[in-house]
């Protein structure tokens, strides 16, 4: 850990940040080819060109990390925990994929020292995407959670997790009931949430799965406690939103059933959206709450086009999401490739620029899970960071070496680059992975 009267720390580095959103500001991006970072205590202190930081602090160590690429560590925010082992079930859609691949290893997790080997998977595979804060739907079993956020303590990374609930329609042992789910909640609320940068997030699976009653104990949860955040899924599937439709004949749409709730505000985020109403639109632009977009898993499930203009015309947040296991991997730097693609191939997509990839896989969960230290090299904020650093040889190397400007190298690294060019890993000024 690191003291509070420790030393600054000045790194150098070719680094890139979006302090601002670019989708509303056209300056967004700001890139230092030869920058500084002066770092105390795990807070970043100063940035800019390397020449001026230096002269402002000239007795500072430095830490030399030019050749790669410094960016702000990533921000995952949908990522299911106990789907890691499932990662590659292709070829299904949403519902036969949740019933032949997630839900039968979501139940192994019952078994204490299985959900142990799990957690310590999923959170290196995390960390080693160069991902250092994550919202992620948890397992149905406390104990399970209980094993996430020691893990998370073990290995320091920002986690915002849950006991998932629901009580229909999964598989017997992964129900439970509205007492329960609010005496468990509770409970790890109440161990949990704030120790240390760990924090709670409320998280009834689906619609599908969670009853009323179920959505009454999330929202007493949310009223008991404020500062926890909520989670679920909305308007992923076709079929799903059908299903949804006809339990709730009383509902106006899939968001209503967790609005009526009192559920949807600005601690919410809500993964996938792909197939929304403009009036759900208009209700979580109201409410400031988040889609959360998972550009690979909506690909792989066969979901469908996330309609990204829609959301920034209703003024709806977005952020990026990496849905491990329907997704396909942990690297955010592969889902910002992905909604790329998709909105270059979807009528009416929205032209995204490295900037916008930096800017989604990094600020904007910021944004999202209301955590104003973390996503941007400003001064103030904690300095979670991740340094690519490609081998020698390979062609996000050549391309580094060669690339006129920063932004054309950032651009590769989203084009091409991959855990393996992950060569050191920050949270809070701690190296949490490389040295
Ligand atoms: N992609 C995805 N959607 C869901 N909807 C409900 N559960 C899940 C899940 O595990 N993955
Ligand atoms: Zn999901």
């Amino acid at each position: 850990m690191t003291s509070p009267t420790s030393a600054p720390t000045l790194y150098r580095a070719t680094y890139l940040h979006t302090p601002r959103n670019p989708f509303t500001h056209p300056d967004a991006l700001d890139a230092q080819s030869d920058g500084g970072l002066l770092v105390q205590d795990g807070v970043i202190r100063a940035a800019g060109p390397f020449a001026d930081i230096r002269a402002a602090h000239p007795d500072a160590p430095v830490t030399d990390l030019r050749g790669g690429l410094l960016l702000p560590g990533f921000i995952d925010t949908h990522v299911h925990y106990p789907q890691v082992r499932v990662i590659g079930g292709l070829g299904l859609p949403l519902l036969d994929w949740l019933d032949q691949c997630a839900l039968p290893e979501e139940a192994r997790m019952a078994d204490l020292a299985y959900a142990r080997g799990v957690a310590r998977d999923f959170i290196g595979g995390l960390i080693g995407a160069g991902t250092t804060t994550a919202l992620v739907f948890g397992s149905h079993f406390a104990g399970a959670v209980d094993a996430f956020f020691e893990e998370a303590t073990r290995t320091g990374l920002r986690a915002v997790t849950g006991l998932v609930v629901s009580d229909r329609l999964l598989r017997g042992e992964l129900h439970t009931t509205p007492q329960r789910a609010y005496d468990e909640g509770r409970a790890l609320i109440e161990r949990w949430h704030g120790a240390g940068r760990n924090l709670y997030a409320v998280t009834p699976r689906f619609s599908l799965s969670a009853s009323e009653g179920i959505l009454d104990a999330c929202a007493a949860l949310m009223r008991d406690f404020p500062g926890v955040r909520f989670t679920s899924h909305v308007n992923e599937n076709t079929r799903e939103i059908q299903t949804v439709r006809d339990l709730f004949p009383g509902a106006r749409d899939y968001l209503d059933t967790y609005e009526r709730a009192g559920l949807v505000g600005r601690h919410s985020v809500l993964a996938h959206n792909v197939h929304p109403t403009d009036r759900e639109l208009s209700v979580m632009a109201a409410h400031r709450c988040t889609a959360a977009h998972c550009p690979c898993s909506n690909s792989a499930l066969g979901s469908g086009f996330f309609p990204l203009r829609r959301h920034l015309d209703a003024g709806v947040h977005v952020s990026l999401g990496s849905d491990v296991g329907g997704g396909t991997g942990f690297s955010l730097l592969k889902e910002g490739l992905q909604a790329h693609f998709m909105q270059n191939l979807m009528p009416g997509g929205v032209p995204l620029s490295p900037a916008h990839l930096l800017y989604l896989a990094t600020l904007a969960g910021a944004e999202a899970l209301d955590l104003p230290h973390t996503g941007s090299f400003e001064p103030g904020r904690a300095f979670d960071a991740v340094h690519l650093n490609p081998a020698p040889g390979t062609p996000l190397d050549a391309v580094f070496r060669h690339a006129a400007s920063p932004e054309r190298a950032l651009a590769a690294a989203f084009a091409t680059g991959t855990p393996a060019d992950v060569a050191r890993v920050w949270i809070g000024g701690d190296t949490v992975l490389g040295s």
